[in-house]
């Protein structure tokens, strides 16, 4: 059954193809501007609407990822002042990554979060500036992003590191692997 990745995010891309599977990108377009104070919930529905928007047969694959401080949704900054808010409100402190998956088979759809633990060192206004300048981060959660300059931001983990990044992979690993979507016979010897 062909895989289908309902995403436009580059390093969504990336991670999927770790699994070394076949799959195919259709973005999903969705307007994520709905009401839902959650976090957890606010990150699986956007997943779930973001799986249900692709009418094309296949596994459909989806996911949302948020970053909350205190009950706070911090979604992707809008602007150069609301990143430089969203850092200064982290800095020092333990904040959550929740990424929401939908995978929708043909006869099940399945939903769940994955959260994972982030500690920011105590950052300066002078690092602020000179990361967002520098790593323009209004494409991600939060106003940072990991796997690149935002990895001086970040003290310790706590949880799945690509969670952070966008997607829970062993997680989904186990959920496609479990369905025989994976083509287990690729693991054979002399194949
Ligand atoms: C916290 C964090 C987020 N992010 C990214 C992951 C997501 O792409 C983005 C959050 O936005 P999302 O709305 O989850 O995803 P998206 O709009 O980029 O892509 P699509 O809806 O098409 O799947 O922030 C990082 O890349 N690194 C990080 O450290």
């Amino acid at each position: 059954m062909k895989i289908i990745l309902a995403s436009k995010s580059p390093r969504r891309i990336e991670l999927l193809k770790l699994l070394k599977i076949d799959f195919e990108v259709i973005p999903s377009n969705l307007d994520e501007n709905i009401k839902e104070r959650d976090p957890k919930l606010l990150a699986e529905k956007l997943s779930y609407l973001k799986a249900m928007s692709i009418k094309k047969d296949g596994v459909v694959l989806a996911a949302d990822t948020v970053v909350t401080l205190n009950k706070e949704i911090f979604g992707k900054p809008r602007d150069y002042k609301e990143a430089f808010r969203m850092l200064k409100s982290l800095s020092g402190k333990w904040h959550t990554v929740i990424t929401g998956v939908t995978i929708k088979f043909k006869d099940e759809v399945i939903t769940f979060s994955e959260k994972t633990n982030v500690k920011f060192k105590n950052l300066s206004k002078g690092l602020i500036e000179f990361y967002i300048n520098t790593a323009k981060p209004f494409d991600k959660a939060g106003g940072y992003g990991i796997q690149e300059l935002g990895s001086v931001l970040v003290e310790k983990i706590e949880g799945d590191y690509f969670n952070i990044v966008g997607l829970p992979i062993s997680k989904v690993w186990d959920i496609l692997w479990d369905r025989g979507i994976i083509d287990a016979s690729k693991g054979e010897i002399n194949k």
